[in-house]
């Protein structure tokens, strides 16, 4: 499937890192480094812009290696880009360390995952089906 996309950056476009990997790396937009102190959220530029067909969105979740080795994470992973969407993607960034972390212009920042998703219409109704679950949640099944 192709998609259009507006590249605003110096860098290239995001693209897959390995054969039949999901995700596609994104990079830091930033002529400036940044820095992001401990506990500090951050919303990290693209430069990207694109246009999903109707029914699909972007997921923009984090790395696992930059979250693993420094506690970088992503304060509303994962981020949603809706069809609809024309504006920049933008990541944003947690830093869940004890120490500064710092992105330079071109870092691989983040990962976005192109899916496909339903659009309902609710059905009112008074009772919903019986399940051996039922309203059991919470771990209730035990450890
Ligand atoms: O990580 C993200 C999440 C969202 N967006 C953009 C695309 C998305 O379509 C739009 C709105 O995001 P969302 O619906 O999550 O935020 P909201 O707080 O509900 O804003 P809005 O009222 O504009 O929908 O912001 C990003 O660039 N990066
Ligand atoms: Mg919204």
């Amino acid at each position: 499937m192709n998609i259009k996309i507006i590249n605003h950056s110096t860098h290239p476009l995001p693209a897959y890192e390995t054969a039949h990997a999901a995700g596609m790396d994104l990079r830091a937009f930033t002529p400036e480094q940044i820095t992001i102190k401990p506990l500090q959220r951050l919303l990290v530029p693209t430069g990207l812009h694109i246009e999903l067909p109707i029914g699909y969105e972007a997921q923009i979740r984090p790395r696992s290696g930059l979250a693993f080795k420094h506690g970088i994470g992503i304060v509303n992973s994962p981020g949603t880009i809706d069809a609809d969407y024309r504006g920049e993607i933008k990541v944003l960034l947690v830093n869940l360390s004890d120490t500064e972390f710092v992105i330079n212009d071109g870092d691989r920042i983040a990962q976005m995952v192109i899916a496909k998703h339903e659009t309902i219409s609710w059905d009112s109704v008074d009772e919903l089906s019986d399940t051996a679950r039922g309203a059991g949640g919470y771990g209730h099944t035990g450890k």
